[in-house]
């Protein structure tokens, strides 16, 4: 991205004009707000407020904007909404499902098992419905700590969702890990889909006995093919998972995409950064923190104000935590030249996203086994 006309953006607070003094960060509708917006939302056609709002010369419409100048969408009387949790073994697929259900990048994509950490949620915005999705982290049997708390977050957020949708990838026989997942939401209220994703991997024949194969592993309210990488079935999954909404208005504002604190996500695009190229040598042992996120306009909660030769750059400081010196050399490389090359990634991830330039601070330390340390496991955030 280049220009300085750019830096108006919804992932950061509405400070579209400099001389509006300090901004608040994005701010989610409560309860009450959500029922406002209901009714405000009589008359009100999608196209009258949005992203511009802050950009014109008139205050945004009140009755719709918020704080970001987002607005909840006008919705017939039977419009749905609700939450659906993409759950299945480590690589099937759910975080690019995720994305191309979304239309665009929310959550981080690997080809190496549990890369992540965190639910990601991305919100599917629908004429007819609004699907707030929830992206949990690989569901396996835990081996460390790590896996045990991964687990009882995975449960946490089932047992609160509309809808589930069970990914199995069309390429990979059913193996034990998918049997003791259908097995574990036997139990839950929610219906599930079942998702046999990559479907583009095989042919014909062998999706249909892949389909045969996930009819008979339990009770699903459907059963939905899919390439996410194609964008093949991606609309037919969205309805059957909106047909399992209930009625509901929008619950989020129009052009919300994810409601991830802002760390988290810079933390998992420079994890993805981090980890492109040496998945093999570093596979579950790096963590990274945010420590540090500066705007030099000063409009930022928690901004130190303006640095000296900054420009308009927003500071961003993060650690690359490892287990073994052995690991920390792998990160940064000979000379410091894979380190250079994980900043330079991750900045244009991190720039994309914010949608302003960025200065990227990037330090590894070492932290010995912080997978199986309770207090390190807590101080990263676990
Ligand atoms: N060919 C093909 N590959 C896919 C498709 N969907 C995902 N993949 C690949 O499968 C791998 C795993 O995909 P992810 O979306 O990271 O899987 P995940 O289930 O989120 O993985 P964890 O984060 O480990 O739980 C990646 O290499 C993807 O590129 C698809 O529709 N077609």
């Amino acid at each position: 991205m280049t220009g300085q006309s750019t830096e108006n953006d919804n992932a950061e607070p509405a400070d579209s004009t400099e001389s509006t003094g300090p901004a608040e960060p994005i701010r989610f509708p409560s309860d009450a707000e959500l029922m406002a917006g209901e009714n405000a939302l009589t008359g009100i056609r999608p196209t009258d407020v949005g992203a511009e709002g802050t950009d014109g010369e008139g205050p945004a419409p009140e009755t719709t904007g918020d704080a970001a100048g987002l607005s909840l969408p006008a919705c017939p009387e039977s419009f749905r909404a609700g939450f659906a949790c993409l759950i299945g073994r480590p690589n099937a697929g759910k975080s690019t499902l995720t994305n191309a259900l979304v239309g665009t990048k929310v959550a981080i994509m690997s080809d190496r098992p549990q890369t992540t950490r965190h639910n990601v949620r991305g919100v599917v915005h629908r004429g007819d419905a609004q699907i707030v999705l929830v992206d949990t982290p690989g569901m396996h049997r835990p081996r460390t700590l790590l896996g045990k708390r991964l687990n009882d977050l995975v449960r946490e957020t089932l047992t609160d969702v509309d809808v589930i949708a069970f990914c199995i990838p069309a390429n990979e026989r059913i193996g034990p890990g998918d049997r003791f997942i259908a097995r574990d939401i036997a139990e839950l209220r929610a219906p599930v889909v079942a998702v046999v994703t990559k479907a583009d991997t095989v042919g014909r024949e062998a999706l249909a006995s892949q389909l045969l194969a996930v009819d008979q592993l339990g009770d699903w309210a459907d059963i939905v093919p899919v390439s996410a990488a194609r964008g093949e079935q991606i609309d037919v999954l969205a309805d059957v998972l909106a047909g399992h909404l209930p009625p509901s208005p929008p619950l989020y504002p129009t052009g919300e995409i994810t409601d991830e604190p802002r760390d988290i996500m810079i933390a998992e695009l420079v994890r993805e950064a981090a980890l492109e190229g040496v998945r093999d040598e570093l596979p579950h042992s790096l963590a990274v923190i945010v420590d540090e996120v500066m705007d030099p306009r000063g409009t930022t909660p928690g901004s130190l104000g303006p640095v000296k030769g900054a420009g308009n750059r927003m500071q961003v400081r993060v650690s690359l935590v490892v287990e073994r010196d052995s690991q920390k050399a792998i990160v940064i490389g000979k000379g410091g030249a894979r380190l250079k090359e994980i900043g330079v990634r991750a900045r244009r991830g991190i720039e994309d996203y914010l949608r302003r330039k960025v200065y990227l601070d990037l330090h590894v330390r070492t932290a010995k086994d912080w997978q199986s340390d309770p207090k390190a496991l807590a101080k990263l955030g676990f």
